[in-house]
């Protein structure tokens, strides 16, 4: 494949993506229908798939690498709750050093694959003062702020194959699928601990000042986190289905009195408490979901 997309262009090709596509599921018995992107510390998902077949990100030409403590850089494939899925246990961020094409190429391949829903999930910091540690928020909506400042994802040549020039985003996260959540989420016991907002996007790596947590707030922004937009940009683009859910791991500091540090230890702690009830709820949202 020589080429392949370097750092400057707008990414893969149709036909690239088709290949890495194509390649992949010679690695595999499943033909995932849904595909779920594990946030920070948050890949157990995986462990509860049967019949899995696990192939290393390194295993696949043209696949990044995942350099963050917390994303282990595999792709399994197998069933959950009976489904279909191909789960990305480690993303790509934009602080690592890929440009945003890269960091969502992955969706692109998912949907070559044949997956038609995607669920992205997430390590985030609250905002909305009446958030704990260790709430669950469905994604109501985002923002994208590097989008907003010229570093959007779909920037560059548009192929219509992959979706439309100037793609609607008004309804990027499927309202069944949230309101399936919510139920589930009840039914499961976390009525307490669920919530829904709106997540924004932050270029990172640094954590945020106060002053910036609390611009974020104004902006209307209930959590924070550096990555999840680009991909559910590039699946709303794509056509596919999407369901957004934040594990919110710290409270950002919105008070000079208050001042404490966030870490990435912090993070990947509570997602070690916290990561079944995420996973709980949602495998019972895949097994529930019409495909
Ligand atoms: O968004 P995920 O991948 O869950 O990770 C979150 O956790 C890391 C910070 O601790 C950042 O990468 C942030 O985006
Ligand atoms: N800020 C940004 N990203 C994060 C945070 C945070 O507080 N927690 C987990 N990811």
């Amino acid at each position: 494949m020589a080429s392949m997309a370097d750092m400057s262009s707008s990414g893969y090709s149709y036909e690239e993506i088709q290949s890495i596509a194509t390649n992949i599921l010679t690695h595999t018995k499943h033909q995932p229908k849904v595909g779920i992107i594990c946030g920070s510390g948050l890949g157990g998902l995986a462990d509860m798939v049967e019949q899995h077949d696990t192939i290393n990100y390194s295993q696949i030409p043209e696949f990044p690498a995942s350099t963050v403590p917390g994303h282990e850089g595999k792709l399994v494939f197998g069933l959950l709750q009976g489904k279909a899925v191909v789960l990305m246990r480690g993303r790509f961020h934009y602080y690592e050093g890929y440009p945003m094409w890269k960091v969502a190429m992955p969706v692109r391949v998912m949907k070559a694959m044949g997956v038609t829903t995607l669920i992205v999930t997430n390590a985030a910091g609250g905002i909305n003062p009446d958030f704990n540690t260790g709430d669950i928020m469905i994604i109501k909506d985002h923002i994208d702020l590097p989008g907003l400042t010229g570093e959007c994802v779909l920037i560059g040549k548009n192929d219509r194959r992959f979706g439309p020039r100037f793609p609607a985003t008004v309804d990027t996260y499927d309202e069944e699928l949230r309101n399936l959540a919510k139920q589930i989420s009840v039914e499961l016991g976390y009525g307490n601990i669920m919530r829904e907002g709106v997540y924004i996007m932050i270029g990172g790596p640094t954590f945020e000042t106060v002053a910036e947590s609390r611009l974020l707030r104004t902006f209307g922004a209930d959590a924070v986190g550096m990555s999840t937009v680009p991909e559910a940009v590039v699946a709303k683009h794509g056509g596919l289905r999407t369901f957004g859910v934040s594990l919110i791991t710290d409270m950002v500091t919105l008070d000079y009195d208050k001042v404490r540090n966030t870490t990435h230890e912090e993070v990947l702690e509570v997602g070690r408490r916290r990561a079944g009830d995420l996973q709980k709820i949602v495998s019972n949202l895949v097994g529930q979901m019409t495909v």
